[in-house]
């Protein structure tokens, strides 16, 4: 590869990076993290990238969720817990509907830096910089708590090894347990105002567990049971954090993002001829680049050559986020340039992006309606195109926020207000992550339909 290293983004132009007023401490804070643990090992990247390998060739499914920005505030066992339940609840559902296993992908332990359109806000003829992630500033709408901070960098580091240390327990500690993740299952369809939709599905996976058991394929006897392996991931955009925590693996002399195992490039920032390209073709961890709705397709293929110049399976996790107003005139022609070209992908959807809109009291949301639609057209235009839709991507919480409109609950936008908890984006809360899981289960069957 043709001078590459771990920083040669910095000879490259780069938007969206903080720019901190003291330099001597980003420094120091630099070789601090060089000198620190990784957080995940390279032999478990390489197992998630095998995993996405097999999802690229219709063989899986991605699930990957979680926070729009962790928060230093808001960081405690119950919110880790919670959003790890609702991810393998969402995941049970989707392995009945699609007979396939799903790799599980946490946008946690790492999900701290945030690109802006804006680099100001402005709240009541008050401008200020925009917050940008705890792992760069604060939330609080004060001069203080905007300047970049490089010392955030060593506590988004320990939170991110604290949650995973948690989420690593969690996986392998019986939390994981498929008849207890069924269970709450059945819990949130009793309770739900839409239960005769979700009953029959709850209820086949309820037929299914007990023939195992029947069978005799029991915790006792099945690790699967009882146990579940949960990668993470976050967007790599600040790059001296990504930098100072890639390392040349001992095994492979190849070098990994040890930050996370999965990490993606956002619709801001994925300029050929910049710094995050540039950052991110070296690393070899599974990626992901955001694709918005205003993406021709010979850009798609360009980022393809640059990150994926060898073709390989597992590598590329292309997240489309084009708004369920775009998606049916966008996506087609991109879809169909990549699988022209032989490119081996794995298409995944986020459903939320495209879907923000300013409430009337001025609040970010999305409503549960076009989220859901952006996620049927996906699967429609997949199945057109003779594609295989392999993964949702997706802004969510175990929390009961009302940040989303819409739903069983019909949540409204003067409901916002209630508990309207996130640092950034709107997302969408435990029952609305499982109703869309339950929704979407009929287009993941048929889109499987005829695949091992
Ligand atoms: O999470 C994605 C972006 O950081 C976010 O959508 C940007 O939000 P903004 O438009 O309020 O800056
Ligand atoms: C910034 C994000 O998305 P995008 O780059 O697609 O806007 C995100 O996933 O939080
Ligand atoms: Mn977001």
């Amino acid at each position: 590869m043709t001078n590459w290293s771990a920083r040669s983004w910095r000879e490259r132009p780069i938007q969206q990076q903080p720019n901190y007023p003291d330099k001597a401490q980003l420094n120091n804070v630099e070789q601090q993290l060089k000198m620190f643990p990784p957080l995940v090992f390279a032999e478990e990247i390489r197992a998630l990238r095998r995993q996405l390998g097999q999802v690229s060739q219709g063989q899986g499914f991605l699930l990957q969720g979680g926070d729009c920005a962790e928060s230093f505030a808001d960081f405690n066992a119950p919110k880790i817990r919670d959003t790890f339940k609702v991810i393998l609840q969402m995941a049970i559902v989707l392995t009945f509907a699609g007979s396939c296993p799903v790799t599980k992908v946490a946008r946690m332990a790492g999900q701290y830096a945030k690109p802006r359109s804006s680099d100001l806000e402005t709240i009541d003829g008050i401008a200020l910089p925009s917050y940008r992630g705890d792992i760069i500033n604060g939330p609080e709408f004060t001069e203080v708590a905007r300047v970049p901070d490089a010392q955030r960098m060593v506590q988004a580091y320990h939170h991110s090894a604290a949650t995973l240390n948690l989420l690593r327990a969690f996986a392998q500690g019986g939390l994981a347990d498929l008849h207890k993740v069924h269970k709450w299952n059945m819990s949130f369809v009793a309770a739900n105002p839409l239960k005769d939709k979700y009953l029959q599905v709850a209820e086949q996976i309820q037929s299914a567990l007990k023939f195992m058991e029947v069978v005799g394929i029991t915790a006792d006897t099945n690790a699967t049971i009882h146990e579940t392996q949960l990668f993470t991931s976050h967007e790599a955009l600040l790059l001296p954090y990504e930098e100072a925590l890639t390392r040349t693996d001992t095994l492979t002399g190849l070098p990994y993002d040890c930050s996370a195992h999965m990490v993606w490039i956002g619709e801001r920032t994925r300029q050929l001829d910049h710094a995050h390209v540039e950052f991110m073709r070296g690393i070899h961890n599974p990626i992901g680049v955001k694709i918005g709705p205003t993406t021709k397709p010979d850009d798609v293929i360009a980022l393809l050559d640059a990150l994926n110049p060898a073709n390989e399976p597992g590598r590329m996790t292309l997240i489309t986020r084009m708004g369920a107003e775009n998606l049916a005139a966008a996506l087609p022609a991109i879809v169909r340039k990549v699988k022209s070209e032989g490119r081996h992908v794995v298409w995944s959807s986020d459903p939320m992006h495209g879907n923000t809109v300013k409430a009337e009291n001025g609040l970010k949301t999305r409503n549960f309606d076009a989220i859901h639609q952006e996620l049927r057209q996906f699967f429609a235009v997949h199945q057109a195109e003779g594609t295989y839709p392999g993964g949702v991507h997706l802004e969510m919480t175990g929390e009961d926020v009302t940040e989303c409109t819409g739903g069983a609950y019909q949540i409204s936008e003067q409901d916002l207000t209630q508990r309207y908890r996130t640092q950034c984006d709107p997302r969408l809360n435990a029952d609305q992550v499982l109703e869309l899981a339950f929704l979407v289960a009929d287009s993941l069957r048929e889109a499987r339909q005829g695949r091992g």
